[in-house]
């Protein structure tokens, strides 16, 4: 055997070995001038049916990636890359598509015409392509789980701090964010108000018209205390029943107090449709605030109490009333006043009734 035998056995060796499947064309003719024997075979044709022509070979690739195979060629070609390779889908005898991939060269060697011999290997990758497809397709679907639980997630905070009659933000939610609140606005060196806002004679409207149309005042009443509220900026909690909190940042005493004036008169003004029928109920709120000026290192909890107090002073002082906690200190004052001098009359803060 000579030298040029055993190279060429030393050579199918090597690529029978690593799976490839030699071929070459003269792309000046357009003919295919070694053929892929082992790719077409393995796709199902036999010998006779192999094809030889560069345009026959094209109309076997998949329509999606011919492309992709003709701009690669062209790419090479051109000195683009350095070079020939892609992957791609040829139609099996079957009908069935099956991937392969291409690396190939231009080896001109001993030819007149520079760009004349396209040489390469095929190679199947269809397992690969299949287990890349399967990869994709479980990473689509862990991504699209991935969003429903965080769409849940959301969506099961919300209703951990929210209030589910209402939708304003449930007490846990207020404490956490009021205390938030105390450190921000104490940093920045404003004053933080805060009005506790509790439904007149609650009980009777429930005795009267039911428990549904109790609901039905609640929720007025909360939208009430919303629509005077600044949007991401204040924060409106149902406190508890029929009471609400309304915390508002950077306002000072005298705005918190006309604030609470103006959602008093809001809510008595306005008649709440309880039953299908169209049956009415007016409603009265008592509201005590309570402003801080010097928030840093002050509870947030001692504020709401202070706010609490103001409240059950208006709530003495008749319903429909707001009363604040500066009110209430200087009645404090003058009550302590009133001991060392009873001579003196209390002083009534309520600024309205
Ligand atoms: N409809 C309804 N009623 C509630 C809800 N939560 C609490 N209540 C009722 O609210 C009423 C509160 O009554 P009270 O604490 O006596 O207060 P009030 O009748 O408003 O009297 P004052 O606050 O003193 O003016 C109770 O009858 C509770 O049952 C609720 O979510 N819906």
């Amino acid at each position: 055997m000579g030298e040029a035998d055993l190279n060429r056995e030393r050579l199918e060796l090597a690529l029978e070995a690593a799976g490839l499947d030699l071929w070459e064309n003269d792309l000046v003719t357009g003919t295919v001038t070694r053929k892929a024997t082992k790719t077409f075979l393995e796709l199902g044709f036999t010998e006779e049916e192999i094809v030889s022509g560069l345009q026959d070979v094209y109309g076997l690739f998949h329509p999606d990636d011919l492309a992709t195979v003709q701009s690669a060629v062209s790419d090479h070609m051109s000195g683009v890359t350095p070079q020939y390779r892609c992957e791609f889908r040829l139609r099996a005898k079957s009908g069935e598509w099956v991937w392969y991939a291409n690396y190939g060269r231009i080896m001109d060697g001993h030819t007149d015409t520079p760009g004349k011999r396209l040489i390469g290997v095929t190679f199947n990758i269809d397992d690969r392509k299949r287990k890349e497809d399967e990869i994709a397709q479980i990473n689509r679907q862990l991504r699209e789980q991935n969003a429903l639980l965080q769409e849940l997630n959301t969506a099961l905070e919300q209703l951990a701090a929210c209030d589910a009659l209402t939708g304003l933000s449930n007490r846990r939610t207020l404490m956490e964010m009021g205390a938030r609140e105390c450190l921000s606005t104490g940093q920045l060196g404003q004053p933080l108000s805060l009005m506790v806002v509790d439904i007149d004679h609650f009980k009777a409207v429930n005795d009267a018209w039911g428990h549904l149309a109790g609901d039905r005042v609640i929720c007025a009443v909360a939208q009430a205390c919303l629509a005077r509220s600044r949007t991401a900026v204040d924060i409106v909690a149902r406190f508890g029943g029929e009471e609400f909190v309304i915390v508002l940042p950077g306002i000072d005493a005298p705005s918190a107090m006309r604030l609470a004036e103006s959602l008093r008169t809001g809510v008595s003004d306005h008649n709440v449709l309880v039953d299908g029928d169209g049956a009415c109920v007016t409603v009265t709120v008592s509201i005590g605030v309570a402003t801080l000026y010097d928030a840093r290192g002050a509870s947030f909890e001692e504020l709401v109490n202070t706010a609490d107090k103001a409240l059950y002073r208006a709530k003495q002082a008749g319903r429909n009333n707001v009363q604040s906690a500066v009110a209430a200190e200087s009645a404090a004052r003058a009550e302590a006043h009133m001991l060392l001098d009873p001579g003196q009359t209390q002083g009534s803060s309520a600024l309205t009734n």
